[in-house]
């Protein structure tokens, strides 16, 4: 469907359509978020939170479709019948309304899609009577260079809990400034928590900069650090900020880098709106070296982000595992000259927002058979319940801890002290 061919009326279906195939060809919804340049901020919102439901859901549609159609329609067709399943059986949208306007959206999409316009009829007709099956499918399963990892790491159970948590979505989570108020539920971390769907703008203390967008796992690292007023700690993959912000907000005199300089552009917008301040260095982090030796480091390296799945549906289809082992070797890099950069006695905090062990857990025994003089430092916080863990003194959250608060991002954190003096 080309711009011309947009539904009038119904842009945010169309524009998610449109979202869907561009992931379909390999583009993150991030990346494709240019095909919604015609539609209002509203519009915007709600196609890429329909282009998310359906990303979350496809094997489930294509389930229980199957039986309706006697051959695979076309990409573009099937895409919009698996959008009106979503909408009918997980968003709750009344049938009658969803079809019509499945049908008059196949219409718009040149010959073919008029050609298409009574199957599509047909085939959501019959699917709309179909809720005890939708009910009965199994959620998405996680493609299987993910699943046979995660089920190795933590069982078929764990596995399934954290397919269900993907499927669910994710809240959106404030980390406040220390001195300052948020809104949302108050989380035992520190995090502040509100609805799926809430639009940040809108909410109070936005423009004040009271708080900011992140993760609740994702702000333990930090908290797991314990930044000091006046400590020099270097931020070595920024942006885009959030862990900065938090660092800049404790008090301390804070060196953001980051190899990407319009990803850094957003730590320097996120810094000003909070009215916080750091040093930003555009440069790969591996050639960079501060003046003097630093109180600690936060390396919160490039990862997999399989962790973030529930925010980012359209991982598992457009990744295929291949990137890992590239990625695992660059975070042991990173590692080893994060930890040259260190004063005696400073500390290193590693971060992936990663499911993967080999992300986490075992890069962990990987750095301490480099460096035997480390000492794991097992975080001691309020909120952190004790079998999040692990045996070696990391963090291990998974989306699918807090499952009646609505969950977290998966994460690996540890917290790495070097010796006073060489050993
Ligand atoms: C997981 S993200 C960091 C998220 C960030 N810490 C936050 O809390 O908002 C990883 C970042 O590492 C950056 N990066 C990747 N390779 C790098 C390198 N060699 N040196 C510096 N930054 C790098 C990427 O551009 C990306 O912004």
């Amino acid at each position: 469907m080309n711009k011309s061919e947009k539904p009038r009326g119904d842009g945010a279906r169309a524009g998610a359509l449109q979202l869907l195939q561009a992931v379909a060809s390999g583009a993150t919804l991030d990346e494709a978020e240019g095909v919604l340049e015609d539609l209002p901020p509203a519009g915007r919102a709600r196609a890429r939170r329909l282009a998310r439901e359906v990303l979350r859901r496809v094997d489930r549609a294509d389930a229980l479709l199957a039986p309706f159609v006697n051959r695979r329609p076309r990409p573009e067709i099937q895409w919009l019948l698996r959008l009106a399943v979503v909408e009918m059986h997980a968003l709750g949208e009344a049938p009658h309304g969803v079809v019509s306007t499945a049908v008059a959206l196949a219409r718009q999409m040149g010959k073919k899609g008029q050609a298409a316009a009574g199957m599509v009829n047909a085939v959501l007709r019959r699917a709309s009577e179909a809720g005890e099956a939708w009910a009965a499918l199994p959620a998405q399963q996680m493609p299987v260079w993910l699943r046979k990892p995660v089920g190795r790491a933590w069982g078929n159970a764990a596995a399934l809990a954290i397919e269900a948590a993907h499927e669910a979505g994710a809240p959106l989570d404030l980390t406040p400034r220390p001195d300052r108020e948020a809104p949302g539920e108050a989380l035992p971390t520190g995090s502040h928590r509100l609805p799926s769907g809430t639009q940040v703008s809108a909410l109070a203390g936005f423009e004040a900069g009271d708080w900011w967008v992140q993760d609740a796992a994702a702000a333990m690292a930090v908290r797991v650090l314990d930044p000091q007023p006046g400590e020099q700690i270097a931020d070595l993959c920024a942006a885009p900020g959030g862990k900065t912000l938090q660092l800049a907000a404790a008090g301390a005199r804070v060196t953001a880098i980051d190899i990407s300089g319009a990803r850094l552009e957003r730590v320097a917008q996120n810094l000003e709106r909070c009215e916080l301040a750091a040093t930003l260095i555009e440069t790969d982090a591996l050639e960079w070296r501060p003046a003097a030796p630093l109180d600690a480091v936060l390396l919160d390296a490039p990862c997999s982000a399989t962790g973030t799945i529930r925010r980012h549906p359209e991982l598992p289809l457009i990744r295929d595992g291949s990137a890992l082992p590239g990625l695992i070797e660059l975070q042991s890099k990173l590692i080893d000259h994060a930890l040259d950069l260190l004063a005696p006695g400073g500390r290193l905090v590693f971060a992936t927002c990663s499911l993967l062990q080999a992300e986490g857990e075992d890069q962990l025994a990987a750095t301490l058979s480099r460096h035997p003089d480390l000492t794991v430092e097992r975080p001691d916080l309020p909120g952190i319940a004790p079998e999040w863990i692990t045996p070696e003194g990391a963090l291990r959250l998974r989306p699918d801890l807090w499952p009646d608060r609505g969950g977290m991002d998966g994460f690996f954190i540890v917290r790495l002290r070097k010796p006073l003096s060489p050993t």
